[in-house]
């Protein structure tokens, strides 16, 4: 990995928000096989973009609620990921976690839902900046991370943990 990074992220914004919700329930972790969309195929959590007007605590419970057909209960946003993107708008994703929901979670068009005991969380069919943030979460410490992408190859991260995250 580069030591320099090879932008300014002081002055990085990103054009699209996003949100992940990672529901974490008796050692094992909810996951989403996603069917459509950014990162079809890959495995991740519930979380989509957010709509105009919407909060990204709002689009968290509201993609989980269509992506899995559950309502999480007091979810906490532990971190903040920033993606540079070669070949698609940068990203700003509000990452959240949660130990409680009520429904079962279903197939939906979007996903198919995956509980995954937390030892063996799957990194190698996930994005592959996850490995260096998700450990955090399970920790329940919060982060931001700072990623740039060629394509799907990660060239640049930068993590940063026990930091103030913002709403
Ligand atoms: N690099 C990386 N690691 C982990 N997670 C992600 C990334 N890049 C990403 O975009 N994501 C996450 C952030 C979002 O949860 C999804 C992407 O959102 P998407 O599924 O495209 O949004 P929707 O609003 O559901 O999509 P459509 O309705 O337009 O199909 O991936």
């Amino acid at each position: 990995m580069m030591e320099a990074a090879p932008m300014d992220w002081a002055i990085w914004s990103a054009p699209v928000h996003a949100t992940l919700m990672f529901v974490i329930r008796d050692g094992q972790i909810l996951l989403i096989e996603k069917k459509r969309g950014l990162g079809a195929g890959k495995i991740n959590g519930p979380g989509g973009k957010i709509d105009p007007g919407e909060s990204p605590l709002e689009c968290a419970l509201r993609e989980t609620e269509e992506e899995l057909r559950i309502r999480v209960l007091e979810p906490r946003k532990l971190g903040e990921l920033h993606f540079s993107m070669s070949d698609f708008p940068d990203i700003l994703c509000h990452v959240y976690r949660a130990e409680d929901f009520t429904g079962t979670p279903e197939e939906t068009e979007e996903a198919v839902p995956l509980w995954v005991p937390i030892e063996e969380i799957p990194y190698e069919r996930m994005w592959s900046d996850d490995r260096f943030w998700l450990p955090l979460l399970l920790m329940e410490q919060t982060f931001l991370g700072r990623f740039v992408f060629q394509g799907e190859e990660l060239v640049w991260r930068e993590v940063t943990e026990g930091v103030t995250i913002p709403d």
